[in-house]
């Protein structure tokens, strides 16, 4: 589902990483770990198509959903209208990314009355609801609540369960704890 090949990144005048390779089969996870400014949103990014690696090849298969700090929602918008335009674009289901984000009641709440953390749940929603096959998830478990944290691992094991594939970067487990680990150092 994506293949990184002998990857290099230079960002900033910075090589980031260099020879990387990765391999993200159907019903894999691979967690992204490292500290600060390592390089793992660029890695994501560059995952999604939206930065070009400097050397090695980046090949998908399918369509991919990303999560990341930007909402990609409209503000004025209640959340159900906004989530459903992506739904309608991408033939997806945007009641089932609200159930699984624990959602449903703030279905009518113009998106920008969200809090911090239900502007993730709304996020990782909106990937839920795409039926992308790839999720690239970017600190998926930033801002979230217990409960949110629990909401997520479980779209994620439903998720792998039925074929999805997952690349998650995060400090935090997000309880991808049998998940393949690569560190960028
Ligand atoms: N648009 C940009 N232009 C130039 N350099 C950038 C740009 N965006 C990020 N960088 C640099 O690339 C490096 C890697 O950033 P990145 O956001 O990928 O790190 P990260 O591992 O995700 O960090 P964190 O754990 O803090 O989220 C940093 O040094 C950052 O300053």
């Amino acid at each position: 589902m994506l293949k990184l090949d002998g990857v290099a990144l230079i960002r900033g005048g910075r090589l980031l990483f260099e020879g990387l390779d990765l391999t993200l089969a159907a019903g894999e996870a691979v967690l992204l770990t490292g500290p600060n400014g390592v390089g793992k949103s660029s890695l994501i990014r560059l995952s999604a198509g939206l930065l070009r690696a400097t050397s090695g090849t980046v090949e998908r298969s399918g369509a991919a959903a990303l999560a990341d700090e930007g909402l990609a929602l409209d503000p004025r918008q209640p959340l159900a209208q906004a989530l459903g335009f992506w739904a309608r674009l991408d033939g997806g289901d945007a009641a089932a990314g609200m159930r699984a984000m624990g959602l449903e009641r703030l279905a009518p709440v113009p998106v920008r009355m969200l809090s911090t953390g239900q502007r993730k749940r709304a996020v990782l929603a909106r990937v839920i609801a795409t039926g992308a096959p790839l999720w690239l998830l970017d600190e998926p478990g930033n801002g979230l609540d217990a409960e949110g944290l629990e909401r997520l691992a479980a779209a994620m094991a439903s998720h792998r369960a039925t074929g999805g594939a997952i690349l998650a970067a995060s400090h935090q487990l997000l309880g991808l704890d049998e998940a393949r680990r690569v560190a960028l150092a």
